[in-house]
């Protein structure tokens, strides 16, 4: 018998409902590539404030989302196989990276079923991660997925053994040098190697960098499937994490979403679509 969900967050299909088509499939619509790359379904998701910013300060974890969009991306965490975040995140945020939905796995549903694999990039081994950190202790209760850690070298003993006791385990992939190119970009290399291991979705959080690196111009911007992104009423001012990628005149009619949808969520708004809907 499952535990029952005290803590656990509700968000209606009526909320829901309007979403459903940035999904992966077969919830959401199915895409079709004419790119063909072997990769997971790709949604960029975060909350911005009304001046693009993601945080108060570099390092500092700010609440943006209200009670209904938190919800949301609760929601969104539910359906996707993989929740993924930078190790800047990690560091700033030390993040739960579960669902905490009523009825998924660990807050009322059966085993781990409805609960995203967190995956946390550090290419350079900069997360001083321990049993206690957040996302380590939410696996040892049975409340989340234990993490994969994309890793650029091979880990300590240490840092193995702590994750891998959790049942998380470090991949390590060539995050830089040649190769690279020939693959497209670092993305191309991490989300080959993420759906060679099984995983069909994935939900990109953040931070900054992230953001921004997929957003530029180089080729990663191809392989978003959908965006969604919660708006707060709020200003953060200058000196915050911004989303401002590179960019410049001639991609602008590129960088511009298309299938667009705002759906007001209490007091934050949330705003849906797709880039890239000429590779379909
Ligand atoms: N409002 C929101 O929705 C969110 C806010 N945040 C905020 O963002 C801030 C953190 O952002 P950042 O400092 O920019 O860090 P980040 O989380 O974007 O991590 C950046 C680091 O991750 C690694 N990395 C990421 N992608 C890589 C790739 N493709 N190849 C190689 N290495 C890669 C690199 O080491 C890079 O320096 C925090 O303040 C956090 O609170 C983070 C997520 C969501
Ligand atoms: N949707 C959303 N709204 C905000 O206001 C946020 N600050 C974030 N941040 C992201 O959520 C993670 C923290 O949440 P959990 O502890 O995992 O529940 C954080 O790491 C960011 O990825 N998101």
């Amino acid at each position: 018998m499952a535990a029952p969900a005290r803590d656990a967050l509700q968000f209606p299909d009526s909320d829901s409902r309007p979403i459903e088509d940035y999904l992966p499939p077969p919830f959401g619509v199915q895409i079709t590539r004419l790119d063909y790359f072997d990769k997971p379904f790709v949604t960029l998701t975060f909350a911005t404030s009304l001046d693009s910013q993601l945080a108060i300060a570099p390092g500092v974890q700010t609440v943006l989302s209200g009670p209904r969009s938190k919800a949301m991306t609760h929601f969104l965490r539910s359906k996707y196989d993989a929740i993924l975040i930078g190790v800047g995140t990690a560091i700033a945020d030390n993040p739960s990276l579960n669902c905490r939905i009523e009825g998924v796995g660990g807050y009322g549903g059966e085993g781990l079923v409805g609960q995203p694999r967190p995956v946390i990039i550090d290419p350079s081994g900069r997360w001083q991660f321990t049993e206690e950190s957040k996302v380590m202790r939410l696996a040892k209760e049975g409340k989340g997925k234990a993490p994969f850690i994309i890793a650029g070298v091979e880990p300590s003993n240490t840092r193995r053994a702590v994750l891998e006791n959790v049942g998380g385990k470090f991949l390590v992939l060539k995050l830089s040098g040649e190769g690279i190119e020939k693959a497209g970009s670092t993305w191309h290399v991490i989300l080959g190697a993420l759906k060679k291991r099984g995983i069909q979705s994935v939900m990109i959080e953040g931070g900054g960098f992230v953001i921004n690196d997929l957003l530029g111009p180089g080729p990663a911007y191809s392989l978003i499937d959908s965006v969604v992104v919660t708006i707060a009423p709020t200003w953060l001012g200058k000196g915050g994490v911004q989303v401002s990628p590179d960019g410049g005149q001639e991609r602008l009619p590129v960088t511009r979403l298309q299938d667009v949808r705002w759906l007001p969520l209490g007091e934050d708004v949330v705003l849906c679509g797709r880039p890239n809907v000429s590779l379909r």
